[in-house]
C-alpha cells in the first residue's frame, strides 16, 4: 500500500500571474478515502493530473511510496500508472470500434496479464453498473453508458489506488448509486486509497477526508461534515 506525498508543487501557465495549483505539502495515508472539492477552475483536475502523472510536475515532488513520479519519463509514468492506479477521468478514454466488454478488458490485455477471472469480473462489473449489453460497441452508447464502461474498466484489476474525476456526474439516480456503491465497496474490500473529485453527497458524505481547493490552494482539509458512521 502506497502513501502519497506532494511537496512544493506549483503549476503555472504562460500569461497567468498566479499558479493554477500551489500545494506546499499534502500527505495522503494508504487506504484513505478522500474527496476533492472546489469551484469550477479551482484546480481539482490539475491536482488529479499531477497525482496520476498525467501532467508532469516541473517544480516539486509527487511521491507514491518511494517512487517520485515527477522524475519519471512519460513512458515510465504511463507504466507506473497502469500498474498502480485505477483511473476514471471525465473524458473516459474509451476506444471506439470496441465493445463495452473489450474496452474494460483492454488494459489487462495490453499488459498481457488478462486472466479468465478478469473476463468474469468484467462481465460482472458491467452488470453491476447497470449495462445489460456487454457486446454493444461503445460509440453507439450514450454518455452515461460510456461513463459506466469507464468505471468498470477502472475497477477491473482491484487497484490499490483509485482516482476518479466526477464519477457520478451525468448519471441517473440508480446508476449514480450503483457507481458510488462500487467505488466505496471496492476501496473498503481491498483497502484501496480512494481519491474522488465530486460534489455528489452520495459519495462525499461517506468519505473520510475532504480537501477544498480555492484558486489552486488547499483552503481546507477536514473530515466531511455529516459523514455516515
Ligand atoms: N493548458 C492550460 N493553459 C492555461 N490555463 C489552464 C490550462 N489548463 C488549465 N488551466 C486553468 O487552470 C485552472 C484550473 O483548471 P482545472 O481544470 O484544474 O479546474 P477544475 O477545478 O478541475 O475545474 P472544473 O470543475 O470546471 O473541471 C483553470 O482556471 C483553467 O482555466
Amino acid at each position: 500500500m502506497l502513501s502519497l506525498n506532494v511537496d512544493a508543487v506549483t503549476v503555472r501557465y504562460p500569461g497567468l500571474s498566479s499558479p493554477v495549483l500551489d500545494v506546499p505539502s499534502l500527505f495522503i495515508a494508504p487506504g484513505s478515502r478522500v474527496v476533492i472539492t472546489g469551484a469550477s477552475g479551482s484546480g481539482k483536475s490539475t491536482l488529479v493530473n499531477i497525482m496520476t502523472g498525467l501532467e508532469r510536475v516541473r517544480d516539486g515532488y509527487v511521491r507514491w511510496g518511494d517512487t517520485d513520479i515527477a522524475v519519471l519519463s512519460e513512458r515510465a509514468r504511463d507504466r507506473w500508472r497502469g500498474m498502480n492506479i485505477g483511473l476514471f477521468m471525465q473524458d473516459f478514454h474509451l476506444f471506439p470500434g470496441l465493445s463495452a466488454f473489450d474496452n474494460v478488458m483492454l488494459p489487462a490485455r495490453l499488459s498481457r496479464a488478462a486472466k479468465k477471472d478478469d473476463e468474469i469480473r468484467a462481465k460482472s462489473l458491467l452488470h453491476e453498473v447497470g449495462l445489460q449489453r456487454p457486446e454493444q460497441s461503445v460509440e453507439t452508447m450514450s454518455r452515461g453508458e460510456m461513463q459506466r464502461v469507464a468505471i468498470a474498466r477502472a475497477l477491473l484489476r482491484r487497484p490499490s489506488i483509485l482516482i476518479a474525476d466526477e464519477p457520478t456526474a451525468s448519471l441517473d439516480t440508480d446508476s449514480a448509486d450503483a457507481v458510488a456503491h462500487l467505488l466505496l465497496a471496492l476501496s473498503l474490500a481491498e483497502g484501496s486509497t480512494l481519491i474522488v473529485v465530486s460534489h455528489d453527497p452520495r459519495l462525499t458524505r461517506q468519505l473520510d477526508r475532504c480537501l477544498t481547493l480555492v484558486a489552486g490552494r488547499i483552503a481546507s482539509d477536514s473530515s466531511v461534515e455529516g459523514k455516515v458512521a
